[in-house]
């Protein structure tokens, strides 16, 4: 199984069609980041921020530590231990092995919430990087609508920043790298499995610290099958991907927009294992100044605004597959945040 890569650039006039066909079969697809993308150098700096800011000492993490998600707020850092994606029966036993940093999108260009000490100097990069990620998911929404042959601005003008609140976040994530007898394996877990909530998210992720694992789809209409899970690459090209030629971008499908569409477009659960070894492999170069297998990963979650409702979706594509599959629409008058607070609340231990 591989996880197709699209191409975006206006020179490729299949976009549209190769992102929907990736969206329905897989819910996963890596974007190829070129101009339309987030310039390499920002990702590296915002990788370096993160870094710095779980580096530091706890006062400072426990300064911006995240209040109540019972008031809906979903800012600011989790301590390791706070969150278990994974939380049913004969989910995880323990708790996600990571620590995050969320930080929500700015409202009339202020962010609301303190940032942590370590990134109050560089609140524009932050900004800029926000607003990057933001137009790419407009991006992709504006190909998905094309695809499925809607207005192309249906999806993307309800994910429009200006026009209010929305739960959209960006995450800095840590996964500590662990002593080996530390880890149970098949018990603890770097993040449980799960699928996203909202539209769209886009996953940064570094050379060299690999984990991310999705269970493989089985195709539409075939029934749950057995599944297994599957390891997907930081970089589906390997080393063919020249020196310098940055690395795609990976986005996948949430619940949200699975809901939206009856099916339709998939959200795919997937999960962060512990590597199974810590040496390097053949070819791959060993992780610089000793640091083990840390893993830090950049995820944005992309939200539609707050009070979106979330309406019928008037393509033929989606009425059909309902219509196959029998899956009933979204409950009327169903808002983006009312889809969200129904399924935040299962995966904090803080309420
Ligand atoms: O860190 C990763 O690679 C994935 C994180 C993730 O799936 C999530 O936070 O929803
Ligand atoms: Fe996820």
């Amino acid at each position: 199984m591989q996880i197709p890569t699209v191409n975006l650039s206006p020179t490729n006039p299949h976009a549209s069609h190769q992102l929907l066909s990736a969206a329905t079969t897989y819910g996963f697809v890596f974007i190829e980041n070129n101009e339309l993308g987030i310039p390499t150098a920002d990702i590296d700096n915002l990788f370096s921020l993160s870094k710095e800011f779980f580096a530091s000492p706890l006062e400072v993490k426990q300064d911006v530590a995240i209040g109540s998600n019972a008031a809906g707020a979903n800012y600011g850092w989790l301590s390791r231990g706070v969150e278990k994606l994974d939380p049913g029966p004969g989910g995880q036993r323990r708790a996600d092995v990571k620590e995050a940093l969320n930080i929500g999108a700015p409202i009339s260009g202020q962010l609301q919430q303190p940032l942590p000490t370590p990134l109050r100097a560089h609140l524009n990069s932050i900004l800029s990087f926000q607003s990057r990620c933001h137009e790419l998911c407009l991006t992709l929404l504006h190909h998905l609508a094309h695809a499925l042959e809607i207005p192309p601005s249906w999806f993307s003008e309800k994910h429009d920043p200006a026009l209010g609140r929305s739960g959209t976040v960006l995450r800095l994530l840590y996964y500590p790298a662990l002593p080996a007898e530390e880890v149970e394996q098949g018990v603890d877990v770097r993040a449980g499995a799960h699928s996203d909530f909202g539209s769209l998210t886009l996953l940064f992720q570094r050379p060299g610290q690999p984990g991310l694992e999705i269970w493989k789809p089985t195709p539409h209409g075939s029934g749950e099958g057995e599944g297994e899970w599957v390891s997907v690459p930081v970089d589906p090209k390997g080393s063919e991907r020249a020196a310098g030629e940055p690395l795609p971008i990976l986005v996948n499908i949430g619940d949200l927009l699975e809901d939206w569409t009856g099916g339709l477009l998939r959200s795919t659960r997937h999960r962060v294992v512990f590597p199974t070894t810590s040496s390097p492999r053949p070819g791959e170069e060993a992780e610089e100044e000793g640091e083990g297998s840390d893993r830090y990963s950049i995820a944005y979650f992309c939200h539609p605004l707050d009070d979106a409702t979330l309406d019928p979706v008037p393509s033929e594509v989606v009425r059909e597959h309902a219509e196959r599959t029998g899956r009933k629409g979204m409950r009327e008058g169903m808002t983006a945040r009312g889809h969200l607070m129904e399924r935040l609340g299962a995966t904090y231990s803080i309420k």
